[in-house]
């Protein structure tokens, strides 16, 4: 099957809790998927399996037709799988460009410095941060530190990016300029799969929705479709 992720049986318990029960999800190249579901639904929890922070969970998740089980976080990266974090995690001590370049230096080849430094800086132009380079995260808006999230997990060029969350607490054209990156990076053939509550922006970005209840999918399809389904109103309205 020539999916970019395909996860299959996904479970994951937290002593006698359990987060996530028999989740099944392909993703195929270059596609916009997107995954709501309420608060402690087991979004970031799936996320977290998937990008290696969670390895001990059960089912099989296929990267690129690769089992990942075993591969570590930095592993997953190399293979072409990026995420960002809900609460953004720049090195506090670099620059926003250093932030950008310095994982690019342990990427397998390393690149060069220059060459790292130059594709940082292309990934910066690209977010609209370029004007910041030398800055520290800590002079950063919350719109502009997403930017650096977004630019981090971009510069390895993925074939898939997880954005979790990379809209909360934005205003409506924060959320806009957000959306264009998304759109633009997808526009290159890097699939998205867009965890999000901000619903305007899910349903204009996703070609395909996948919601998640009590830690089980329960329905996916086209967005308007999906939203529309009593279980899913029932979830979100709790009627
Ligand atoms: N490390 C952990 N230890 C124990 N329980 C956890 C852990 N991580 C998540 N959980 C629990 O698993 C459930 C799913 O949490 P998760 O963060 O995946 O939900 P979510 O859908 O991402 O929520 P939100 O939309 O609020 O981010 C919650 O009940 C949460 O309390």
């Amino acid at each position: 099957m020539n999916a970019v992720l395909d996860v299959r049986g996904l479970g994951k318990t937290f002593g006698g809790f359990t987060a996530l029960n028999g989740i099944a999800l392909t993703v195929a190249p270059g596609e916009r998927l997107g995954l709501v579901g309420p608060n402690g639904s087991g979004k970031s929890t799936f996320v977290n399996c998937i990008a290696g922070d969670f390895p001990d969970h059960a089912g099989v998740v296929l990267f690129r037709n690769r089992p990942l089980a075993g591969l570590k976080p930095h592993e997953r990266a190399r293979l072409g799988l990026s995420r960002t974090f809900q609460l953004p995690r720049p090195f506090r001590s670099l620059t926003v460009l250093e932030n950008v370049t310095v994982p690019l230096r342990f990427s397998v080849p390393p690149l060069p410095v220059a060459d790292a430094r130059a594709r940082a800086r292309a990934c910066l132009e690209r977010v609209g941060l370029q004007d910041k380079a030398h800055s520290h995260p800590h002079s950063l808006t919350q719109v502009d530190l997403r930017k650096l999230e977004l630019a981090r997990a971009l510069a390895p060029e993925p074939a898939l990016l997880i954005a979790d969350e990379v809209m909360a607490g934005l205003s409506h054209s924060e959320v806009d300029q957000i959306l264009d990156l998304l759109f633009a990076l997808n526009g290159d053939g890097t699939a998205v799969i867009m965890i999000e509550h901000v619903m305007r922006a899910i349903t204009a970005f996703s070609q395909r929705l996948a919601v998640f209840v009590a830690g089980r999918k329960i329905v996916e399809g086209d967005p308007q479709t999906v939203l529309a389904t009593p279980e899913v109103e029932a979830a979100y309205l709790g009627t």
